[in-house]
């Protein structure tokens, strides 16, 4: 049975790994060991096995044992060991959430459901390194992936509004506890529906205004009853580094184009957070080659995955079924709002949903964990 290391397995991301391998029977087919950076020799989870305590995660030799090593620990943690275990010798299959090894040449971004040719291609050529792809990248391709599939897109714009989960549960505390002073602050006025609407909004904006330090410790600047149009570094020419990651990350899960110099596909827009909790949603516009009828647009998308579901592009469908809300903790990936735009017809429109902790983060690593088994 695989040995299969386990790092970053109580963190949020890692917790909602470890509930997907529990609910799909991983378990029985590994034998896991356990990791920590901060626990060390402390009790591994109810999962384990013949392993039940905890490996120091930056333990080099105790890395070394693993065929496998999974971590959701995050980029710094990626950075400090990986090169470490490589330099070691160590010939087994690094899966893993964080960014840092992404766009290497020997990484393969893994999104099966759409990509699953680049990763048995890679698989075959001896490729070790497996690496989830960014929540909003993934999360969108599951979407419309179908359309990238039969060649149809020219071009892409993406307008995001992505959840505070994105940042970490730190940024999920933040925006919960602005939310509830901000409501705090205008409650009796709330309470009287005598009471005027704009001087609640009065008294609202002057305490978003004068929130701490430590109330925006984590964004920065008030996220509850506003908005951030900027997510991750500045890359000093205009775009954000999340805005850069669709375009390259998109060609590069893919199989296609030549980097972000060379794009197959151009894909670009703006990234924005808003105060949701864990699900990503985008507005899509999408150019494509020819005039294909709303029709075979929406077969198209539906028979592509067992998870995306085509929303009818009615106002009941959409806020049944288009919604952060209705989306939170499924693994349903909907697409919806598909139509025709007035700039003419190889102009359309769509509009898509989807956990970012699910297929945005730990399904694709869930899903390359059983490839490698059944391999
Ligand atoms: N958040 C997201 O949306 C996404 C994150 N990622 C990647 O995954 C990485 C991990 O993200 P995320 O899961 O949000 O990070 P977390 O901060 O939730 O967890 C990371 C680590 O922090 C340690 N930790 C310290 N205190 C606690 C605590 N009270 N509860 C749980 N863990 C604690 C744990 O390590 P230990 O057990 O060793 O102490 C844990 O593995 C990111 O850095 C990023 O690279 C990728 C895609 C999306
Ligand atoms: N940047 C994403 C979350 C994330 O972790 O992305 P990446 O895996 O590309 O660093 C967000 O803030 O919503």
């Amino acid at each position: 049975m695989a040995l299969v290391g386990l790092v970053g397995w109580r963190g949020m991301v890692g917790s909602v790994l470890m509930d997907r391998m529990q609910a799909e029977g991983d378990f029985a087919l590994i034998e896991p060991v356990f990791f920590s950076t901060s626990n060390a020799g402390g009790a591994a989870p109810a999962q384990a096995k013949n392993e039940t305590k905890l490996q120091d995660a930056h333990d080099i030799e105790a890395l070394k044992r693993c065929d496998i090593v999974l971590t959701c620990q995050g980029g710094d943690y990626t950075s400090a060991v990986y090169p470490k275990l490589r330099a070691a010798g160590w010939n087994g299959h690094w899966i893993d959430a964080a960014s840092t090894l992404r766009m290497n040449s020997d990484a393969v971004i893994v999104l099966d459901p759409v990509n699953l040719p680049v990763i048995k291609n890679a698989l075959a050529a001896g490729g070790r390194n497996w690496i989830g792809g960014n929540c909003t990248v993934s999360c969108m391709l599951m979407g419309v992936g179908a359309l990238y599939k039969a060649g149809l897109v020219e071009w892409m714009s993406t307008q995001t509004y992505q959840a505070a989960s994105g940042g970490g549960a730190q940024h999920m505390r933040e925006l919960l506890t602005q939310y509830g002073t901000l409501n705090a602050a205008v409650k009796p006025l709330l309470d009287d529906p005598k009471s005027a609407i704009l001087e609640i909004d009065r008294q609202v904006i002057a305490k978003q205004r004068s929130l701490s330090a430590d109330e925006t410790a984590n964004f920065g600047v008030p996220l509850g009853g506003s908005l951030i149009p900027w997510i991750d570094k500045d890359l000093g020419n205009g775009m954000s580094k999340e805005e850069w990651k669709g375009m390259a990350e998109t060609n590069k899960i893919l199989g296609q184009g030549e980097g972000f110099s060379a794009p197959a596909v151009p894909v670009d827009g703006f990234c924005v957070r808003v105060g949701a909790m864990r699900c990503h949603s985008q507005a899509l516009t999408l150019k494509l080659k020819k005039d294909v009828p709303v029709a075979d647009i929406e077969a198209l998308i539906a028979a592509d995955n067992a998870w995306v579901q085509v929303v009818p592009n009615t106002r009941e469908a959409t806020l049944q079924h288009l919604t952060p809300v209705a989306v939170t903790g499924t693994m349903t990936i909907p697409v919806g709002r598909i139509r025709k735009l007035a700039m003419g017809p190889e102009y359309v429109g769509a509009f898509t949903i989807g956990d970012q902790l699910l297929w945005g983060a730990a399904e694709p690593l869930r899903r390359m964990l059983r490839i490698l088994l059944d391999a």
